[in-house]
């Protein structure tokens, strides 16, 4: 090789050097300047914040984020409203939102909004172990210099002056102690950036500097937050203490305090803390249909609404929740906005017929609802093929045959009697021979031509329109998830109907509910509606939360005989082993011999409580007839009374008075059973020879002491037992 070339190499080797040090040099600058203009965003919005300190707030400022190379986080905020994840902008262009997506000067943005709910997770998991639900951990965008106010998904959009008093307005959820234990274990496992050298690995060719930590991308001429500002911020914002020297009697502290604060706390300020194996429920990842079951008061509807917020935190499509009862959707909805407001308007609560009618008519199918109509028809088809019918042999009332067509026929959908013939009618318990059937089968038949003459349709109608529409759909709906509340009381139609909404998707279809709690007659199998719930998509809790041991004890002995079957086809003993939480609780019995000594009784015991104990105590009939009697009782005494028809779940100071169905799914401080146990016989003890009962008789009784079951379990604190006996 000639020297010539040597020295022209060694020429083109020092011209490349001086390309590289220049990008250098040019990549320092502009971070350079990049810091100087974030330090003076990130000064204001500290500024902003600081005075939150005096109130209660915790700020971590600059925070390493664990698990990656050079992630940072620009601030932990930590308060009495749950636990905020800031990320500092510092951008020239005001940001806009347009079709979801992130922009400013018209360029998108966003790899910010990816990269600030991925910090979002990590603070999620790591508030998990403490029991915090994913709801309060919220994910906050900052615009230094400008004003701003809007939501983007899960992330909300401020401006530096917004930020201080939207963080202020949030609803009061963590008590001093728990904000410092969330911050004290924050401040560990996002431990502080150690200082700010300049490390040569990271510069490359000035694409990267050591305040670009921010993994999303850097905007050229943009004034992102960057790491060196915020630590010099973080000199005068950043309160935290060092870390105490035991850390786990921190954390167990903290449950302890959660679960006193639960205990006290009636279900509409439970929306923080759970059990931690109930938070892994919340953010699991099932990859199909999943089901959540357990004894009653066992969190299972806190844990569905908790997984609903953060269902629809984390996908855009919209989160049905879904139960039987006409009025728990509005309840579940108050306790949902309260818990997560930013997300409560992608979920839509409704009752099962109200989605299908809802469903029907954005579809265009028409639809004739007409109760009272097509109950003529079958009290006519009764007349004209039941009354003299074999049927009478095993039940002479109609009502027993009505039920056998809304739950075993039409709630499971047959359509042929070779297939009612050979049905198993789950949770009945009257054997039919085949003549039985037959006779069932016209009974059904008559109805059903009845009903059409008069043009009309019965609630299963609905239902049965529905599924045809949804599947004539195909995969065409806006849902993303579909969660089921009370599970056991939907008809399989209902079931495979709202499993078609959203078919065998990851994370999908979530059914929670106790077979124990059945309160409707007729029932289904999983199998039976196509459902296939494996390994860990089926879960169950055991430890009850709401019920002391005696009023639970109580409850219990009323069930104790019966077995029950639950949805996954397991019978199990009406007495069912449960973990209880100490918690006192009192139950009182009260027997008089006469209707009116027994109505003094209820009316000087609710008279005794203060106007806000109204407000958590309830009086739960088992009729009609009942609720029209105590309402006349109470309203007389000038006892405030609200019905649960019309409750919201919003504090009233009024007594809530309802049916036992109508108080499924919730719960109040004290129950006042009155009469509560005319609708209920034992099961017969006695040795043969009995009095002869109607075979149906021992089903009608199960499911009256099922209904007392429910509504015995719905007391937290005191259970009142009304009796009247001479
Ligand atoms: N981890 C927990 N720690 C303390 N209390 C809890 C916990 N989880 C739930 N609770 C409380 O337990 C009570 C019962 O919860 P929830 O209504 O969700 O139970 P459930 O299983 O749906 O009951 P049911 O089937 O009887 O309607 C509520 O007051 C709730 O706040």
């Amino acid at each position: 090789m000639a020297a010539g070339g040597s020295a022209s190499r060694r020429a083109q080797e020092a011209r490349r050097q001086e390309r590289l040090l220049r990008q250098q040099w040019q990549a320092a600058r502009r971070q350079a300047q990049r810091w100087e203009a974030a330090s003076e965003g990130e000064q204001c919005v500290a500024a902003k914040l600081l005075f939150l300190t005096a109130r209660g707030w915790r700020l971590l400022v600059d925070r390493r984020w664990p698990g990656t190379r050079a992630g940072n986080v620009d601030m932990l905020l930590i308060g009495p409203g749950g636990v905020f994840v800031l990320d500092v902008k510092n951008w020239r262009a005001a940001p806009e939102t347009a079709n979801g997506k992130l922009c400013a000067a018209g360029e998108p943005r966003d790899e910010h909004v990816t990269k600030l709910l991925a910090v979002t997770k990590a603070a999620e998991g790591a508030v998990a172990s403490l029991g915090m639900s994913p709801v309060a951990v919220q994910p906050f965008m900052v615009f230094a210099g400008h004003g701003v106010d809007a939501r983007l998904g899960r992330v909300r959009l401020l401006g530096e002056r917004e930020v201080a008093p939207a963080l202020l307005r949030e609803r009061c959820r963590l008590r001093p102690e728990s904000v410092r234990a969330i911050a004290d274990h924050l401040d560990r496992v996002f431990p502080e950036y150690e200082g700010s050298s300049v490390a040569q690995d990271d510069w490359g060719t000035g694409e990267r500097g050591p305040g670009e930590r921010d993994q999303g991308k850097q905007n050229p001429g943009e004034r992102d937050m960057g790491g060196a500002g915020a630590s010099r911020a973080a000199g005068t914002a950043a309160v935290a203490e060092p870390p105490p020297d035991d850390g786990l009697f921190d954390l167990d502290g903290l449950r302890e305090a959660a679960l006193e604060e639960a205990l006290r706390a009636p279900i509409e300020q439970w929306m923080t803390f759970l059990h931690p194996d109930q938070v892994a429920l919340v953010r699991r990842n099932w990859a199909g249909p999943a089901r959540i079951s357990g004894p009653a008061g066992t969190g299972k509807t806190v844990v569905g609404l908790h997984r609903t917020a953060r269902l629809a935190q984390r996908t855009t499509g919209r989160v049905l929740y879904v139960t039987f009862a006409n009025n728990l959707p509005r309840v579940q909805a108050t306790f949902l906005r309260t818990m997560s407001p930013a997300v409560a308007d992608r979920v839509d609560f409704r009752s099962l017929h109200s989605f299908a009618r809802e469903f029907l008519h954005e579809h265009g199918v028409p639809v004739r609802l007409h109760r009272e109509k097509a109950l003529t028809a079958f009290n006519r088809a009764w007349s004209r093929v039941g009354r003299g019918s074999c049927l009478t042999e095993i039940d002479p009332s109609d009502r027993y045959w009505k039920e056998e067509i809304d739950h075993v026929i039409k709630g499971r959908g047959i359509t042929s009697f070779e297939e009612y013939a050979n049905v198993p009618r789950r949770r009945r318990r009257a054997a039919l021979r085949r003549p039985h059937r037959e006779a069932v089968w016209r009974l059904y038949e008559a109805y059903e031509s009845l009903r059409t003459e008069r043009g009309v349709h019965d609630f299963n109608d609905v239902l049965s329109l529905a599924l045809a529409e949804a599947r004539r759909r195909g995969g065409q709906h806006p849902y993303a998830a579909v969660v089921v509340d009370e599970v056991q009381d939907l008809t399989l139609v209902g079931v495979r109907l709202l499993h078609t909404l959203v078919g065998d998707v990851p994370n999908g279809l979530l059914l929670v509910g106790d077979g124990q709690q059945a309160v409707y007659p007729g029932g289904f199998r999983l199998t039976d509606a196509g459902i296939d719930i494996r390994g860990d998509r089926s879960q169950v809790l055991r430890t009850n939360y709401r019920n002391s041991k005696e009023i639970l004890e109580a409850a219990l002995a009323v069930v104790a005989d019966d077995t029950f079957e639950d949805i996954d086809g397991l019978r199990t003993p009406g007495r069912r082993d449960v973990d209880l939480t100490y918690h006192d609780g009192q139950v009182i019995r009260v027997c008089k011999p006469t209707p009116a000594g027994h109505d003094q009784a209820l009316l000087e015991a609710l008279r005794a409580l203060s106007p806000s104990a109204r407000a958590d105590a309830a009086v739960l009939c088992p009729s009609l007839r009942a609720i029209g009697h105590y309402q006349r009782l109470l309203e007389g005494a000038g006892i405030p009374v609200c019905l649960l028809d019309q409750y919201d779940g919003h504090p009233v100071e009024a007594v809530k008075l309802g049916s036992y169905l109508r108080a499924k799914g919730l719960e109040f401080k004290r129950v006042y059973l009155p009469e509560h146990d005319a609708a209920v016989t034992r099961p017969p003890t006695t040795r043969p020879p009995r009095p002869p009962r109607p075979e149906t008789a021992d089903e009608r009784d199960a499911l009256a002491r099922s209904r007392l079951f429910v509504a015995m379990t719905r007391a937290r604190d005191l259970l009142w037992l009304g009796r009247v006996h001479s």
